[in-house]
């Protein structure tokens, strides 16, 4: 990249830099969240919401916990304006959620934010002016001094509107391009507006710092909020928030580490829609902070559904990679991944763990309302043995014997090879049957006696390559005397049997499934399997099916 040097360290360190933040090494408790979905998210929409798709929204984020819930840019739009009358005229706001709303420091805009907030039990006024280099020089062509004037007229405005309003309202202030501006300048503009606002215990302000975009590193940022947390006013009063965007990617580490830096408050969006790269993915904050065993205070239980409901009313696409949500986040294709999550859960079983350890999976996918059947264990070509075995267990109750499970692992990994593709469960389970299962070619098991004097002997009636014979042998078990009695008769050789055996369902109508291993003269295993109500009967089809296979193998 020939054009570096047109680019400059565009960040802003604090005078000082602590880090006490860098002693923590987890985030112990929930921060207050604020959901911008239906307003920084709207905003960044190819078509934004419509009311009825903003109502939706605004239900799901209640469902989902949200206390805070900024609705919109009330004078932005006839949409916005309505979507706000409509939460208040139909009484959508229970009474534990504060909703929010943005406006610039304009007189005619905060007048109209007024209006639209009017019968609003309670509502947090949320008032922004850009206070980086490049806006005050390029965009307001204003001095310092004029950009405070700004900040302090605005909410001066916010007092005068809110005096003249009904309802319980709170002052939220943002020096937007906060990441992009001398960190003094930034303590002193919001100093001034707390001077303005003069918080109190019972009337708290927001001092939200955003990285409205990132310019930095994330322990940068961190040293920001650290050095706004110790030097700001009435701070005891203040409820420090923080709005990253990710421009850089580093949202949610700009996230993480600023409160451990001494944030008390997170605003961001599900999914982490929002301007350009987006805002930060809460659900990522919350599911990171839920791994380290912390309570986020939010339901993320049911995120396919949520995932649904998002796709369709902002008609974006939850990447399939996306932490926690993405379609494949949980799921493992190659054959060690695969071999260890299936030995995880095992030892989970095997073990009644508590604690969650499976390696691979840095959360239960069950907690988030996904499935081990389909979400973990997927094949295709990079399989292997351990996690088709697993699949074959967890899905349709077949227990192979671990050699064999490496020989039907081949013949699936093969098939998915040629095919080029995803092989779904009932795919693999397909090739199983057709592969394996009661392989009735040349010997087909037409019908067995067996009677028991010291050895057992077995009178066997058989069809060899469509000619019926009746067949004697003795051996010291039912299967060795039906192997004798084939080996004796018909010539077919091999050694080392193998035999396994379970029932396959629950209850009276339950069948039997075996499983038979034989070594070739040349030294190959070939394996065979047997179902039947039956389970003499499935072990001497399991049999069949690995003679008639190494047959056909020739
Ligand atoms: C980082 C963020 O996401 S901030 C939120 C951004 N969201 C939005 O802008 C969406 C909603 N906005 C809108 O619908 C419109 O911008 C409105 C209705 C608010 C204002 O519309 P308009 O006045 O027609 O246009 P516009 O926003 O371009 O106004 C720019 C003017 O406002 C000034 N301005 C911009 N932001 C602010 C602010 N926060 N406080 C005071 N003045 C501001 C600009 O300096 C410019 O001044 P000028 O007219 O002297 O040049
Ligand atoms: C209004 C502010 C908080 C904002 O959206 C941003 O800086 O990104």
């Amino acid at each position: 990249m020939k054009n570096a040097n047109k680019y400059q360290r565009g960040y802003f360190l604090p005078p000082t830099c602590e880090m006490k933040w860098m002693q923590k090494d987890y985030i112990d408790k929930a921060p207050i969240w604020c959901s911008v979905d239906l307003r920084d998210g709207n905003q960044s929409l190819i078509i934004p919401m419509s009311l009825e798709e903003k109502v939706e929204f605004f239900k799901l984020l209640v469902k989902v916990g949200f206390k805070e819930i900024e609705v919109g840019f009330p004078a932005a739009s006839e949409t916005e304006y309505t979507f706000l009358r409509t939460l208040i005229e139909q009484n959508l706001i229970p009474d534990d959620v504060t909703i929010q709303v943005l406006t610039q420091s304009r007189e005619h805009i905060i007048k109209k934010t007024f209006e639209a907030l009017k019968g609003a039990k309670s509502a947090v006024v949320h008032l922004y002016n850009s206070t980086s280099v490049a806006q005050r020089e390029q965009v307001f062509k204003k001095s310092k001094e004029e950009i405070i004037e700004i900040a302090v007229s605005g909410a001066k405005l916010l007092n005068q509107y809110a005096a003249e309003t009904d309802g319980n309202f709170k002052f939220e202030y943002s020096p937007e391009s906060f990441t992009g501006t001398e960190m003094e300048f930034a303590l002193d503009i919001c100093n001034a507006v707390l001077d303005v606002w003069k918080p109190t215990p019972d009337n708290k302000v927001i001092i939200n710092l955003p990285v409205t975009v990132s310019m930095s590193m994330p322990h940068v940022y961190a040293n920001q909020v650290e050095f706004m947390c110790d030097n700001l006013k009435y701070r005891e009063n203040v409820i420090v928030s923080l709005h990253p965007h990710n421009d850089r990617g580093c949202a949610v580490a700009d996230s993480e580490m600023g409160l451990l830096a001494g944030a008390d408050r997170i605003e961001g969006t599900l999914f982490g829609n929002g301007e350009r790269t987006g805002n930060v993915d809460i659900i990522t904050l919350g599911l990171n902070m839920y791994s380290h065993g912390v309570d986020p205070e939010l339901d993320f239980s049911n995120l396919p559904e949520i995932t649904e409901l998002y796709e369709r009313v902002t008609r974006m696409h939850v990447y399939e990679r996306q932490p926690y949500s993405g379609q494949l986040v949980f799921a493992a294709f190659s054959g060690s991944h695969q071999d260890a999550i299936a030995k995880g859960m095992k030892w989970r079983e095997e073990k009644n763990c508590d604690t969650w350890t499976v390696p691979y999976l840095p959360l239960d996918p069950k907690d988030v309302g996904r499935v081990y059947e389909t979400d973990v264990i997927r094949i295709n070509s990079q399989s292997g043995k351990g996690g088709i075995g697993y699949l074959m267990e967890q899905n349709f109750g077949y227990d192979l014997p671990p050699k064999m499970r490496e020989d039907f692992g081949y013949a699936v990994k093969s098939v998915s090879d040629h095919l080029h593709k995803e092989l779904m469960p009932d795919e693999v389970l397909g090739i199983f049957q057709k592969e394996y299962v009661n392989v009735n070619a040349p010997i087909n098991l037409i019908d067995y006696h067996f009677n028991r004097n010291g050895d057992v002997k077995v009178d066997l009636t058989i069809e060899y390559n469509g000619e019926t014979k009746s067949l004697h042998g003795k051996g010291n078990g039912r299967l060795d005397a039906v192997s004798n009695a084939i080996k004796e008769n018909l010539s077919i050789q091999y050694t080392n049997l193998t035999y396994k055996e379970h029932a396959l369902q629950e209850g009276s109508g339950a069948q039997a499934v075996a499983y038979v291993g034989i070594t070739t003269p040349d030294g190959k295993t070939v394996w065979g399997a047997g179902i039947h109500d039956d389970i003499i009967a499935a072990s001497i089809q399991a049999l069949f099916s690995a003679i008639n296979r190494m047959e056909k193998q020739g």
